[in-house]
């Protein structure tokens, strides 16, 4: 997937005029980017105009759209892009989407859990998709703007009130998740990072990402201490980040570089590409939570299947006990806001 996206940017970053791939054999798609003249929301865009499957790309913002997307238009690759800027614009910013991606909203400072971003963005993220509701019921909705463990469930009743709730189209984006648990266990094991993989499940914020390094490959004969250190640098990755900032902002590159690598699996799944399988927090019956973050085969019409969690560790099952707790009351948190609002 990676190596794919790597491989799809240099082929774009060659100097040449000559078509790199056939735009005949690609199918039409419009991704959407709400909240596009962010910290996020610029470089994903950058990363989205760099992706052959993409021919239309919406930039919509409620300010500063139009500079980033007269920046990102001037890209010699396959995508048509528009900015859009303001409420009057959303609409058409949204029509015909294939993909909507959301990383609007504000992110945290030193000190704040995700959960403390709730009381702004719950009400960003219920307006943007009572839109998505109005003018693309059919897109494929990849949600960033934070808490993912109750926007998403926001974002469900949205569309369940709308009546157009599809949930194998509603996903909450985890893929950062997989990326650092990648990167540190590649680090700590000594092997090639770019063969290794790990399942995250559960959610995301704090002790509900669960990183089960159990089943991460290639094997590497880590201590029980080893796994804890990564597993809790896992979890306070975005912390992490936050900390270094000091007060400007959270993750913004690895999560524009992650955002892309998650909707790229969207587009492959909707062009028929078989064997797209990537975690995400969805909608789920594996536990007794109603959302849950899990691997995903994704397909033409979003989620295929929602695959099990495989064999856990004693110390993975513990902690996926433990993270139950938080992520139901993240959860309800979503379900009574949007049922209020
Ligand atoms: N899912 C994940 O793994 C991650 C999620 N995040 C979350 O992503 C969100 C965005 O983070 P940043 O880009 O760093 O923040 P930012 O403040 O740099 O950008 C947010 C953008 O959203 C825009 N915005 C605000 N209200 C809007 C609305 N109603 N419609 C459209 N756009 C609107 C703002 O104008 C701004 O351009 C935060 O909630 C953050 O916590 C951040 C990192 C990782
Ligand atoms: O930590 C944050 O606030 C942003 C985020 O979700 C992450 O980096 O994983």
């Amino acid at each position: 997937m990676r190596s794919s996206l790597l491989r799809s940017v240099k082929t774009l970053a060659r100097p040449t005029t000559a078509r790199a791939y056939s735009v005949d054999s690609v199918p039409s798609r419009k991704v959407t980017v709400l909240g596009a003249a962010g910290g996020i929301g610029q470089p994903l865009s950058l990363l989205m105009k760099l992706n052959p499957l993409v021919s239309q790309l919406a930039l919509y913002d409620i300010g500063g759209t139009p500079g980033v997307a007269a920046d990102v238009s001037h890209i010699n690759s396959r995508s048509e892009v528009a900015g859009y800027m303001g409420d009057d614009q959303l609409g058409q910013a949204l029509e015909g989407s294939d993909v909507v991606i959301i990383p609007a909203g504000v992110p945290r400072k030193p000190g704040m859990t995700r959960d403390d971003l709730f009381n702004i963005n719950a009400g960003i993220v219920k307006s943007l998709c009572t839109a998505i509701a109005k003018y693309c019921p059919h897109a494929i909705v990849n949600m960033i703007s934070n808490p993912v463990n109750s926007t998403v469930p926001i974002a469900a009743e949205v569309f369940k009130k709308a009546g157009i709730y599809d949930e194998k189209k509603l996903f909450g984006v985890t893929t950062l998740d997989v990326v650092r648990a990648k990167t540190f266990y590649a680090g700590k094991a000594n092997v090639n990072v770019a063969e290794v993989n790990v399942p995250v499940v559960g959610g995301h914020a704090g002790v509900t990402i669960l990183p089960l390094f159990s089943q991460a490959t290639p094997k590497a004969n880590l201590s029980q201490d080893d796994i804890q250190a990564l597993t809790k640098r896992t979890q306070d990755g975005g912390t992490e980040v936050v900390e270094a900032k000091a007060g400007k902002g959270s993750a913004t590159l690895s999560m524009a570089y992650a955002g892309a690598i998650f909707a790229d699996a969207c587009l492959k799944g909707l062009n028929g590409v078989p064997d797209v399988v990537e975690c995400s927090y969805v909608q789920s019956t594996i536990t007794e939570l109603p959302f849950f973050a899990s691997k995903v085969r994704l397909g033409k019409n979003g989620v295929e299947e929602v695959l099990g969690l495989g064999p856990l560790s004693d110390y993975e099952k513990e902690g996926l006990e433990k993270l139950k707790p938080e992520l139901k009351s993240s959860i309800e948190k979503g379900i009574e806001f949007a049922k209020k609002n």
